[in-house]
Protein backbone atom coordinates (compact mmCIF):
# COMPACT_ATOMS: atom_id res chain seq x y z
CA UNK A 1 0.00 0.00 0.00
CA UNK A 2 1.37 3.33 -0.96
CA UNK A 3 -0.45 5.21 2.28
CA UNK A 4 -0.32 4.99 5.77
CA UNK A 5 -3.94 6.21 7.45
CA UNK A 6 -4.33 8.33 10.54
CA UNK A 7 -7.90 9.30 11.49
CA UNK A 8 -8.65 11.59 14.42
CA UNK A 9 -11.66 12.81 16.24
CA UNK A 10 -11.81 16.43 15.08
CA UNK A 11 -9.37 18.89 13.49
CA UNK A 12 -8.10 20.12 16.81
CA UNK A 13 -6.77 16.32 17.44
CA UNK A 14 -5.42 16.29 13.90
CA UNK A 15 -4.03 19.70 14.26
CA UNK A 16 -2.03 18.60 17.58
CA UNK A 17 -0.87 14.99 15.71
CA UNK A 18 0.34 16.36 12.70
CA UNK A 19 2.15 19.26 14.55
CA UNK A 20 3.96 16.38 16.78
CA UNK A 21 4.70 14.75 13.76
CA UNK A 22 5.96 17.94 12.03
CA UNK A 23 8.17 19.21 15.27
CA UNK A 24 9.64 16.04 15.40
CA UNK A 25 10.59 15.58 11.85
CA UNK A 26 12.24 19.38 11.73
CA UNK A 27 14.22 18.75 15.57
CA UNK A 28 15.88 14.75 13.77
CA UNK A 29 16.45 17.27 10.37
CA UNK A 30 18.18 20.10 12.99
CA UNK A 31 20.16 17.31 15.40
CA UNK A 32 21.30 15.62 11.82
CA UNK A 33 22.32 18.79 9.61
CA UNK A 34 21.61 21.69 11.35
CA UNK A 35 18.70 22.98 9.30
CA UNK A 36 15.49 21.36 8.07
CA UNK A 37 13.77 21.83 4.60
CA UNK A 38 10.11 21.98 4.03
CA UNK A 39 7.59 21.77 1.69
CA UNK A 40 3.99 23.46 3.39
CA UNK A 41 0.58 23.74 2.04
CA UNK A 42 -1.32 27.01 1.49
CA UNK A 43 -5.01 27.28 2.39
CA UNK A 44 -6.75 27.35 5.81
CA UNK A 45 -6.16 23.78 7.34
CA UNK A 46 -2.60 23.51 8.31
CA UNK A 47 -2.26 27.18 9.36
CA UNK A 48 -2.53 26.16 13.07
CA UNK A 49 0.36 23.28 12.79
CA UNK A 50 2.75 26.40 11.19
CA UNK A 51 1.84 28.57 14.54
CA UNK A 52 2.50 25.27 16.60
CA UNK A 53 5.71 25.19 14.99
CA UNK A 54 6.32 28.76 15.48
CA UNK A 55 6.05 27.97 19.42
CA UNK A 56 8.27 24.93 19.47
CA UNK A 57 11.48 26.78 20.07
CA UNK A 58 13.34 24.24 17.05
CA UNK A 59 16.60 26.08 18.08
CA UNK A 60 17.94 26.07 14.25
CA UNK A 61 17.61 27.16 10.91
CA UNK A 62 13.75 26.24 9.54
CA UNK A 63 13.46 26.62 5.70
CA UNK A 64 9.84 26.58 3.93
CA UNK A 65 8.94 26.93 0.53
CA UNK A 66 4.96 27.04 -0.08
CA UNK A 67 3.86 23.70 -2.84
CA UNK A 68 1.79 26.31 -4.53
CA UNK A 69 1.09 30.00 -4.37
CA UNK A 70 -1.16 32.17 -6.24
CA UNK A 71 -0.13 34.83 -8.62
CA UNK A 72 -1.20 38.05 -6.41
CA UNK A 73 0.93 40.54 -4.42
CA UNK A 74 2.17 39.22 -1.56
CA UNK A 75 0.57 41.62 0.47
CA UNK A 76 -2.49 40.29 -0.51
CA UNK A 77 -4.84 38.49 1.89
CA UNK A 78 -4.90 35.18 -0.20
CA UNK A 79 -0.91 34.82 -0.59
CA UNK A 80 0.17 31.87 1.10
CA UNK A 81 3.26 33.17 1.56
CA UNK A 82 1.97 36.16 3.63
CA UNK A 83 -0.19 33.87 5.73
CA UNK A 84 3.01 31.47 6.52
CA UNK A 85 4.99 34.39 6.92
CA UNK A 86 2.45 35.76 9.72
CA UNK A 87 2.08 31.73 11.08
CA UNK A 88 5.49 31.80 11.51
CA UNK A 89 6.15 35.14 13.08
CA UNK A 90 7.06 34.62 16.20
CA UNK A 91 10.61 33.01 15.20
CA UNK A 92 13.11 35.12 13.39
CA UNK A 93 15.17 31.09 12.44
CA UNK A 94 11.94 30.20 10.30
CA UNK A 95 12.27 31.49 7.01
CA UNK A 96 9.73 31.29 3.82
CA UNK A 97 10.44 31.25 0.39
CA UNK A 98 8.71 32.95 -1.94
CA UNK A 99 7.39 31.22 -5.18
CA UNK A 100 6.31 34.28 -6.75
CA UNK A 101 7.51 38.14 -6.94
CA UNK A 102 6.22 40.99 -4.55
CA UNK A 103 3.82 41.92 -7.32
CA UNK A 104 2.86 38.12 -8.34
CA UNK A 105 3.18 38.45 -12.17
CA UNK A 106 3.29 34.71 -13.42
CA UNK A 107 5.85 34.72 -15.89
CA UNK A 108 8.78 36.48 -13.52
CA UNK A 109 7.17 34.20 -10.55
CA UNK A 110 7.95 30.70 -12.46
CA UNK A 111 11.63 31.85 -13.29
CA UNK A 112 11.82 32.73 -9.50
CA UNK A 113 10.35 29.85 -8.72
CA UNK A 114 12.54 27.58 -10.94
CA UNK A 115 15.53 28.92 -10.56
CA UNK A 116 15.25 28.17 -6.72
CA UNK A 117 14.48 25.16 -6.45
CA UNK A 118 17.17 24.32 -9.28
CA UNK A 119 19.77 26.06 -6.72
CA UNK A 120 18.06 23.71 -4.01
CA UNK A 121 17.68 20.37 -5.65
CA UNK A 122 17.67 18.12 -2.14
CA UNK A 123 15.02 16.28 -0.80
CA UNK A 124 12.51 18.51 1.44
CA UNK A 125 12.67 16.72 5.48
CA UNK A 126 8.79 16.59 5.05
CA UNK A 127 5.91 17.66 2.45
CA UNK A 128 2.74 18.90 4.09
CA UNK A 129 -0.44 18.77 1.35
CA UNK A 130 -3.73 19.93 1.65
CA UNK A 131 -6.73 18.45 -0.68
CA UNK A 132 -9.47 21.10 -2.15
CA UNK A 133 -13.15 19.74 -2.69
CA UNK A 134 -12.35 19.00 -6.41
CA UNK A 135 -9.70 16.41 -5.97
CA UNK A 136 -6.73 19.17 -6.33
CA UNK A 137 -3.53 18.91 -4.05
CA UNK A 138 -0.66 22.21 -4.27
CA UNK A 139 -2.15 23.71 -7.67
CA UNK A 140 -3.23 20.58 -9.61
CA UNK A 141 -6.24 21.24 -10.79
CA UNK A 142 -8.11 19.22 -12.33
CA UNK A 143 -9.46 20.57 -15.83
CA UNK A 144 -6.78 23.13 -15.78
CA UNK A 145 -5.11 23.32 -19.20
CA UNK A 146 -1.79 21.66 -18.47
CA UNK A 147 -2.37 19.78 -15.33
CA UNK A 148 -0.88 16.61 -16.84
CA UNK A 149 2.66 18.82 -17.27
CA UNK A 150 2.02 19.10 -13.45
CA UNK A 151 1.30 15.26 -12.33
CA UNK A 152 4.04 13.66 -15.40
CA UNK A 153 5.92 11.83 -13.16
CA UNK A 154 9.07 12.55 -16.10
CA UNK A 155 8.48 16.09 -17.38
CA UNK A 156 11.79 17.05 -15.46
CA UNK A 157 9.82 20.34 -14.23
CA UNK A 158 9.88 21.06 -10.50
CA UNK A 159 7.64 23.90 -11.02
CA UNK A 160 4.74 25.20 -13.52
CA UNK A 161 2.31 28.18 -13.88
CA UNK A 162 -1.06 26.87 -13.82
CA UNK A 163 -4.66 28.43 -13.96
CA UNK A 164 -7.20 26.86 -12.56
CA UNK A 165 -10.26 25.75 -14.86
CA UNK A 166 -12.87 27.06 -13.31
CA UNK A 167 -11.42 29.45 -11.26
CA UNK A 168 -12.04 28.60 -7.53
CA UNK A 169 -14.37 31.21 -6.13
CA UNK A 170 -12.43 31.83 -3.10
CA UNK A 171 -9.50 32.24 -4.28
CA UNK A 172 -9.70 32.91 -8.32
CA UNK A 173 -6.23 33.56 -9.44
CA UNK A 174 -3.51 31.83 -11.43
CA UNK A 175 -1.05 29.68 -9.58
CA UNK A 176 2.81 28.18 -9.22
CA UNK A 177 2.69 24.78 -8.28
CA UNK A 178 5.40 22.42 -7.49
CA UNK A 179 4.91 19.76 -9.71
CA UNK A 180 4.38 16.03 -8.70
CA UNK A 181 7.77 14.68 -9.00
CA UNK A 182 9.47 17.53 -7.04
CA UNK A 183 6.83 17.17 -4.37
CA UNK A 184 7.60 13.42 -4.47
CA UNK A 185 11.50 14.07 -3.20
CA UNK A 186 10.93 14.20 0.28
CA UNK A 187 11.62 12.18 3.65
CA UNK A 188 8.18 11.78 4.54
CA UNK A 189 5.20 13.38 2.91
CA UNK A 190 1.63 13.72 4.66
CA UNK A 191 -1.80 14.75 3.49
CA UNK A 192 -4.36 16.63 5.43
CA UNK A 193 -8.01 16.48 4.68
CA UNK A 194 -10.62 17.15 6.66
CA UNK A 195 -14.61 16.52 6.36
CA UNK A 196 -16.81 14.07 5.20
CA UNK A 197 -17.29 15.51 1.34
CA UNK A 198 -13.28 15.90 0.79
CA UNK A 199 -13.16 12.30 2.44
CA UNK A 200 -15.63 10.89 -0.47
CA UNK A 201 -13.42 12.34 -2.86
CA UNK A 202 -9.86 10.73 -1.47
CA UNK A 203 -11.86 7.15 -1.26
CA UNK A 204 -12.76 7.44 -4.99
CA UNK A 205 -9.00 8.47 -5.66
CA UNK A 206 -7.93 5.81 -3.33
CA UNK A 207 -9.84 3.21 -5.10
CA UNK A 208 -8.98 4.13 -8.79
CA UNK A 209 -5.68 4.88 -9.92
CA UNK A 210 -7.15 6.65 -13.10
CA UNK A 211 -9.49 8.84 -11.01
CA UNK A 212 -9.78 12.51 -12.60
CA UNK A 213 -9.20 13.26 -9.32
CA UNK A 214 -5.48 14.75 -9.51
CA UNK A 215 -4.86 13.44 -5.61
CA UNK A 216 -5.19 10.03 -7.50
CA UNK A 217 -1.94 10.37 -8.82
CA UNK A 218 0.21 11.47 -5.65
CA UNK A 219 -1.89 8.38 -4.23
CA UNK A 220 -0.27 6.11 -6.90
CA UNK A 221 2.53 7.75 -7.89
CA UNK A 222 4.88 4.82 -6.36
CA UNK A 223 6.63 7.61 -3.97
CA UNK A 224 9.69 5.93 -2.41
CA UNK A 225 8.13 7.23 1.17
CA UNK A 226 4.19 6.04 2.07
CA UNK A 227 1.87 9.14 2.02
CA UNK A 228 0.68 9.67 4.99
CA UNK A 229 -2.89 10.11 4.95
CA UNK A 230 -4.27 12.72 7.94
CA UNK A 231 -8.03 12.58 8.02
CA UNK A 232 -10.68 14.45 10.36
CA UNK A 233 -14.29 15.09 9.91
O1 LIG B 1 -6.01 26.51 -3.10
C1 LIG B 1 -5.57 25.82 -2.22
O2 LIG B 1 -6.36 24.93 -1.53
C2 LIG B 1 -5.84 23.75 -0.92
C3 LIG B 1 -6.82 23.34 0.19
O3 LIG B 1 -6.99 24.45 1.10
P1 LIG B 1 -7.86 24.39 2.41
O4 LIG B 1 -8.09 25.83 2.80
O5 LIG B 1 -9.13 23.66 2.08
O6 LIG B 1 -7.05 23.67 3.45
C4 LIG B 1 -4.42 23.98 -0.41
O7 LIG B 1 -3.85 22.76 0.01
C5 LIG B 1 -3.57 24.65 -1.48
O8 LIG B 1 -2.22 24.78 -1.04
C6 LIG B 1 -4.17 26.01 -1.73
O9 LIG B 1 -3.39 26.87 -2.54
Amino acid sequence: MAWIEHEYPDPQALVAGVSAVFEATCRSAIAAHGSALLCLAGGRTPLPIYAHLAHARLRGTLTAIPGDERCVPHTHAACNLRNLREAFATDASLQVQPLTTTDGDVDASLGLARTWLAAHPQDFDAVLLGMGGDGHFASLFPGAANVTDGLALDSGMDAIATTPNPLPPEAPFARISLTLPRLLRAAAIHLVVTGADKRRVLREAQQQSHSPYPIAALLHGNAATPIHIHWSP
